[in-house]
């Protein structure tokens, strides 16, 4: 699913009104009828709500959503805002459809805002994609109040006060939403986190936007959805053997951390690889030969610690490298040794990155198409300091342009760059996976999943995709708290059955 700017959502509005053609007013009510349909489904009608309304079509929204939500026997209370001379058209149509038994109240400083009670629903449709500053004066006042309730705060559209694709200037006031409902697309802000945390749980509902419009606007942003997931995976033949899924080597572990390289061995196996070789330092072996019997181990030269590379890389079909490797300068020597040899397609997380991080030659030799998985601390490393979110992903532009890599930014969301510049923000996955050892998992995974021939840019959105998915049937099962590492390797045999069994 493609993601928007709030200037390309504008034209997609003005596109399906000219092409439908509906009027304008007639797709404001198509939006605030998916809206209540939404709140109808989540709210019982003992909740009063709250309905604050800005002066633009976000405001029309929420009046649409009151008259709405009255119809359906809802106790409803509206709140306008904002000076007359600015409602827009379609505000003022809706403003004239309020039935007449809707409370009305004009808002025009803080001792006319209402007490919320816990019970409130609270709408937010003071501004949507069109903020064009930050809110001041009598909209930052009200935010506050919004949000130093207890009331359940929905936002319509975005939380008001949010830039839907650039910063918000930190210090801003912006509406802490428990939920937004978005119409059709969601917003770049909801996927990066200092934005997403005011966006609460998302949902966007279709509104009939032009299906040819929507098609052939170019946007660099997408949200992967298990549709384009299902297209990717293939199927595993009746006449197959363990040599049609590949030979990959791990080479992870160090004294004290050999759990991240038994991690990422269970999570290759797990994606369905053919074979995998295992290179730990000698403290490893017995370790990786009883909690990973199916895999066979390679004995590094020294006791602690990866010291030698292998010899005959050119026997295995992709070779991941990080997991609990540890940054010795023996193993920065041995990674340089190894980049000055013909490589197979890699993965690269970790301890890894770090060595890269600190070697810059090591860089230069990164072969084309190689995978990186850091954390937003490890690119950090590898790139320098973010200004911001919005910053940082220009950073992971210029990086996947110049090494012509794939970078998989670790998050909530999972952003995946790439050397042609698109970015893929990832759908799947939840809190319960902030715990060690989930990212030598996802090495595990996408290092299974190259080996077996899927191209890197595949591997990244099929791999971030059912780690997060794993996670996200793990949660289900044993709740996100008590989720761990292991889980989600345990669980993503459930996660591809889950996508296979996904209709078309
Ligand atoms: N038919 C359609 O198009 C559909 C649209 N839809 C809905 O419309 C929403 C977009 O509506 P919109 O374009 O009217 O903009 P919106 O965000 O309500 O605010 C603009 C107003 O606010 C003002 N303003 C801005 N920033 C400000 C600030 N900091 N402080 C104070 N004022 C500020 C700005 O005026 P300005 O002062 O900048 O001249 C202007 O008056 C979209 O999110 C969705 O909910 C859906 O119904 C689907 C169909
Ligand atoms: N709040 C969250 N929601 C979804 N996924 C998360 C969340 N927090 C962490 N993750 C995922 O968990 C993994 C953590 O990786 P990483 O930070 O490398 O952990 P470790 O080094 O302990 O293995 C990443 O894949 C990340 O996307
Ligand atoms: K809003």
């Amino acid at each position: 699913m493609k993601i928007l700017s709030a200037a390309q959502t504008r034209d997609a509005d003005a596109y399906t009104i000219a092409q439908e053609p509906i009027s304008s007013l007639d797709l404001m009510e198509r939006a605030a009828t998916a809206l209540v349909q939404w709140l109808e489904q989540h709210f019982q009608r003992e909740r009063p709500f709250y309905i604050f309304c800005g002066p633009g079509n976000n405001g029309g929204d929420g009046l649409a959503a009151a008259r709405l939500l009255h119809q359906r026997a809802y106790d409803v209370y509206v709140f306008l805002t904002g000076p007359e001379q600015k409602r827009s058209a379609d505000f003022t149509q809706n403003l004239e459809r309020l039935p007449e038994e809707i409370s009305q109240a004009n808002l025009q400083s803080p001792e006319d805002f209402p007490a919320l009670s816990t019970q409130a629903v609270v709408l937010d449709a003071l501004f949507g994609s069109r903020l064009t500053r930050p809110l001041e004066g009598i909209y930052a006042q009200l935010v506050a109040h919004l949000n130093s309730g207890s009331a359940t705060v929905v936002a319509v559209d975005i939380p008001s006060g949010l830039f839907a694709d650039e910063p918000t200037p930190p210090g801003s006031q912006v509406v802490q939403a428990a939920y937004t409902v978005s119409f059709e697309q969601p917003k770049l802000a909801f996927l990066l986190p200092a934005s997403g945390t005011y966006v609460g749980e998302w949902q966007v509902v279709p509104i009939g936007l032009h299906p040819g419009f929507l098609q052939q606007v170019p946007s660099p942003y997408a949200l992967v959805t298990l549709h384009k997931i299902k297209q990717l995976l293939r199927p595993r033949l009746k006449f197959s053997h363990k040599g049609t899924f590949g030979h990959a080597l791990l080479i992870g572990g160090s004294y004290g951390k050999m759990g991240a390289a038994t991690l990422a061995a269970q999570a290759a196996l797990r994606a369905g690889l053919g074979l995998l070789t295992v290179q730990v330092p000698q403290a490893g072996y017995s370790i990786l030969q009883t909690a990973v019997p199916e895999a066979m181990a390679l004995i590094d030269a020294h006791e602690f610690h990866f010291s030698t590379f292998p010899s005959d890389l050119k026997k295995y079909d992709c070779l991941g490298i990080g997991p609990g490797l540890g940054q010795a300068e023996e193993s920065r020597v041995a990674m340089e040794q190894l980049f000055r040899n013909p490589l197979p397609p890699l993965v690269l997380d970790a301890d890894a990155l770090n060595l890269l991080a600190a070697d810059r030659m090591l860089l230069t030799n990164l072969p084309a198409d190689s995978i990186l998985t850091p954390h937003p601390k490890e690119f950090e490393r590898l790139v320098g300091p973010a200004k911001n979110d919005f910053h940082r992903l220009q950073l992971l532009h210029s990086f996947c342009r110049e090494h012509q890599c794939f970078v998989v930014l670790k998050g909530a969301h999972t952003c995946i760059g790439t050397p042609s510049g698109e970015f893929y923000f990832n759908s799947t996955g939840n809190a319960g996976m902030a715990t060690g050892g989930t990212g030598d998992v996802l090495t595990g995974i996408l290092t299974g999943l190259r080996a077996q021939g899927y191209s890197a840019l595949e591997t990244c959105l099929l791999g971030v995709y059912l780690h997060g998915l794993a996670g996200d049937v793990a949660a289900e099962k044993e709740g996100q708290i008590s989720l761990i590492a292991s889980d989600l390797y345990r669980y993503l045999g459930a996660a591809f059955q889950r996508v296979l069994q996904q209709e078309k």
